[in-house]
C-alpha cells in the first residue's frame, strides 16, 4: 500500500514493507491529524513542529564535515519531506547554496550512481525516440511551468557525465524554489540520455545511463525536435524550457533553432552574459572608465565566453564604439590559442570567427597576456589553474585595477583563486568567481569576492516568464534582468516603482545597454571598495521577486503576456502564487456551527 498526502508539508506516505507499515515523514502531524489520518501509533508519540525540525536540521547538517554528505543528507530530506528541505534552503542560502549548487553538485553529479537513492525527475533515452510524449505523461503532475533540460555532455567544467548530470537539473530547479519562490510541483528536472562518450562511466558498475556512445547528428535532432513538441503538448506552449550544460557544438544550434519557436533559453550563454556583463559594467564604476577604454581577453572561447563577448559588443555600441571597434577590443583564446584570421590550426567557428582578428598566432595565454596587455581578464575554459602567478602579476603590472573573472566551475575547475588573485595583484584587482570563495585578507584589508554566476539570474527571471504566462524568452528579458540585478545591489536607496524600471520592454530594447550604464552607478564606493561587484547571496530572494515583477509589468505592457485579464497588483498577483514552505494543515479546517440553530 502506498498513498501520500499532497497538502501537507510533512510528506506523508504510508508504505508496505513487506508486512510492515511505516509513515515516512516527519513528526510533524498533530494528534488530531494523526488520528484523521489513520497513523496515530505508527510515529513516536511526541510532536514537533517545523521550527523545532528546523533545529533539528541544523544539527544533523553541521555534524557532516563533508560537503557531499550534507548534499546527501539534504537530497535524504528532500525526498521526505519537501517543505522543511526547501523551508531550510531558504532560511540558510549563503551556506547551503555551495551545497546543492556548484560546488558541491559538481562532485555529486560526478558520484549520483553511488549516492542516488530515490530518483528525481523524467530520464529520458534515446530509446524513448518516438515516445517521447508518452514519457512525459508519466510525470505525476499536471500544472508543470518550467523544465531544466540537460543531455550530460558538458556538466559544469566536468565534462561529459551522460545521465550522473541530472545532479544539475535538480540543483537548478532546487534554486527556482529556493531564490524565486517558484512551486517545486511546477518544475521538472529532466536529463535526455543520448548515451555518454566518458568511457570511465561505460565502464562503471554503478552508471545509471544507457551504456552506449553518444547519438549525434540526424538521430539526435529528431530526438530533440520530438522532445519540444512533446513539452508543449503535454505542459502547453508556456512552459519555459531552460537548456543546460549541453556540449558546445549543440548549444549554440539548438538555441537559434528553437530561440523563435519556443518559450526557451539557453542558460550557459544567456544567462551567464547577463550576469558577467552587470558585473564588468559594476567595475566600471572602480576603475572610472568605459568599457570601450578596455581591452578584454577571455580564457575559452565557448558558450559563456562567447555569450559574454558578445553582450560587451552591445554594451560598447550603446557608448558610440562601431561594431568593428568593438570587436577589436575583445579577443578569445581557445583549445588552440589565440583566436586569429587564418590560423593554422583551424577550430574557429561561425561564432567566433566574428572575434577573429587580423594579426599572427599566439599560442599561450601567458604570451596573449604579455602581448596584448587586457585590463579585463575573465576565464571560463575550466581549465583550472589557468591564471597563474605569472598571468595574475603581469596584469597587475599592466594595470591599476585590473579586472579579473574567474568564472569556471566548480571550485577546481576555477581559473584562480580569491586568494590567487588578490595576493598576486597585491590587492589592486577586482575579482569576481563562478563558484563562491570566502573573503580574504590581503594586508590588513579584507576583499569580499562576488560570485558571478548565471543563479542570479534564471530564478527571477523564470518566475516572471512563468507569472505573465510569456511564450517566448526575448533576448530583451535578460537585459531587463541584469538590470534589475544591479538595481537589486542597492535597492534600499533606490525606489524601484518610480525608478527607470517602469519603463517598458519596447523602450528598453532600444535604451539598452545604456541603461545598463546606469545600473553601474547603483554599486556604492564602499560595496567596490569591499571587492564585491555583485549583491550578498542573502538579498537575492528579494532581487528574484523584483526581477520578476519588472518581467511581468514589461510583458503586459508590450502585449507578450498570455495570462489574462492583467491583474490591478502585480507584485501581489506574483506574491498569490508564490510556493509558502511552512506545513499546512494535513487534515480539512473543521466548520463550528453556530450555537443557537
Ligand atoms: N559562472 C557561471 O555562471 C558559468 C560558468 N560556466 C563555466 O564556464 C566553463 C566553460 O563553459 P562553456 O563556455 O559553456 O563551455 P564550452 O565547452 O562551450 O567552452 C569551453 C571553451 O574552453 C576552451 N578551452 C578548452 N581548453 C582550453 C585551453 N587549454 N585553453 C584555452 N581554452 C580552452 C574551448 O576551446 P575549443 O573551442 O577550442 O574547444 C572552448 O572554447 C565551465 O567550467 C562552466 O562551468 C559556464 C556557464 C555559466
Ligand atoms: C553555472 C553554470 O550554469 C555552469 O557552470 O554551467
Ligand atoms: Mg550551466
Amino acid at each position: 500500500m502506498f498513498s501520500s498526502c499532497r497538502t501537507c508539508g510533512t510528506v506523508f506516505e504510508l508504505r508496505r514493507v513487506g508486512e510492515s507499515l511505516s509513515v515516512i515523514g516527519g513528526m510533524g502531524f498533530t494528534l488530531q491529524e494523526r488520528q484523521v489520518l489513520g497513523i496515530h501509533g505508527l510515529l513516536p508519540p511526541c510532536y514537533r513542529d517545523q521550527d523545532k525540525q528546523m533545529q533539528l536540521i541544523r544539527l544533523n547538517i553541521d555534524k557532516y564535515q563533508e560537503p557531499i554528505n550534507k548534499y546527501t543528507y539534504l537530497m535524504g530530506l528532500l525526498e521526505r519531506n519537501e517543505k522543511l528541505f526547501f523551508r531550510f534552503l531558504s532560511e540558510n542560502v549563503e551556506d547551503m547554496m555551495p551545497i546543492v549548487y556548484t560546488p558541491t553538485v559538481g562532485l555529486a553529479c560526478q558520484n549520483y550512481g553511488l549516492i542516488l537513492r530515490n530518483p528525481r525527475g523524467l530520464f529520458i533515452t534515446i530509446h524513448d525516440k518516438g515516445n517521447v510524449l508518452e514519457i512525459l505523461n508519466n510525470w505525476p503532475e499536471n500544472e508543470v511551468k518550467a523544465i531544466v533540460v540537460t543531455d550530460g555532455e558538458r556538466i559544469l567544467g566536468l565534462g561529459d557525465l551522460g545521465a550522473y548530470g541530472m545532479g544539475i537539473p535538480v540543483g537548478k530547479l532546487a534554486l527556482f524554489t529556493v531564490l524565486a519562490k517558484v512551486d517545486p510541483r511546477q518544475c521538472l528536472p529532466i536529463t535526455l540520455d543520448v548515451g555518454t562518450n566518458n568511457q570511465q562511466l561505460l565502464d562503471d558498475p554503478f552508471y545509471i545511463g544507457l551504456r552506449q556512445r553518444r547519438v549525434t547528428g540526424r538521430e539526435y535532432d529528431e530526438f530533440i525536435d520530438e522532445f519540444m513538441q512533446a513539452c508543449v503538448k503535454r505542459f502547453g506552449r508556456n512552459c519555459l524550457i531552460q537548456f543546460e550544460d549541453f556540449g558546445n557544438h549543440n548549444a549554440f544550434r539548438l538555441l537559434d533553432k528553437y530561440r523563435n519557436e519556443y518559450c526557451t533559453f539557453n542558460d550557459d550563454i544567456q544567462g551567464t552574459a547577463a550576469v558577467c556583463v552587470a558585473g564588468v559594467l559594476a567595475s566600471l564604476r572602480a576603475t572610472k572608465t568605459r568599457l570601450s577604454d578596455h581591452l578584454i581577453v577571455f580564457q575559452g572561447a565557448g558558450e559563456a565566453s562567447l555569450g559574454i563577448a558578445e553582450l560587451c559588443v552591445k554594451a560598447m555600441k550603446t557608448e558610440g564604439t562601431s561594431d568593428a571597434d568593438a570587436r577589436s577590443k575583445i579577443w578569445l583564446v581557445d583549445s588552440k590559442g589565440l583566436i586569429v584570421k587564418n590560423r593554422p590550426e583551424g577550430g574557429i567557428s561561425e561564432h567566433k570567427a566574428k572575434f577573429a582578428h587580423n594579426r599572427a598566432p599566439i599560442k599561450t595565454l601567458t604570451e596573449v597576456v604579455k602581448t596584448l596587455k587586457p585590463s579585463i581578464l575573465i576565464g571560463a575554459a575550466a581549465i583550472g589553474g589557468a591564471f597563474t602567478t605569472e598571468i595574475l602579476q603581469t596584469m597587475a603590472a599592466n594595470n591599476k585595477q585590473p579586472v579579473i573573472f574567474a568564472l569556471s566551475n566548480p571550485t577546481s575547475k576555477a581559473e584562480c583563486t580569491a586568494e590567487a588573485a588578490y595576493t598576486h595583484t597585491n590587492g589592486t584587482c577586482i575579482f569576481a568567481s563562478g563558484s563562491p570563495f570566502p573573503p580574504f585578507t590581503h594586508n590588513g584589508k579584507t576583499h569580499y569576492p562576488g560570485q558571478g554566476n548565471n543563479a542570479y539570474i534564471f530564478p527571477g527571471l523564470a518566475l516572471g516568464v512563468i507569472s505573465a504566462g510569456i511564450r517566448h524568452v526575448d533576448e530583451d528579458l535578460f537585459l531587463l534582468s541584469a538590470k534589475v540585478r544591479l538595481y537589486c545591489i542597492k535597492s534600499y536607496r533606490i525606489d524601484l516603482s518610480s525608478s527607470k524600471l517602469a519603463e517598458p520592454l519596447l523602450i528598453l530594447r532600444t535604451l539598452y545597454p545604456k541603461t545598463c550604464w546606469s545600473l553601474a552607478d547603483i554599486v556604492t564606493e564602499k560595496d567596490l571598495d569591499m571587492g564585491s561587484l555583485y549583491p550578498p547571496l542573502k538579498t537575492i530572494q528579494d532581487c528574484s521577486l523584483k526581477i520578476a515583477v519588472k518581467i511581468v509589468e514589461a510583458a503586459y505592457k508590450t502585449g507578450i503576456a498570455s495570462v489574462l485579464p492583467e491583474p490591478d497588483d502585480i507584485e501581489a498577483y506574483i506574491k498569490s502564487l508564490l510556493y509558502d514552505y511552512h506545513y499546512s494543515p494535513a487534515i480539512p479546517k473543521v466548520y463550528e456551527w453556530p450555537t443557537k440553530l
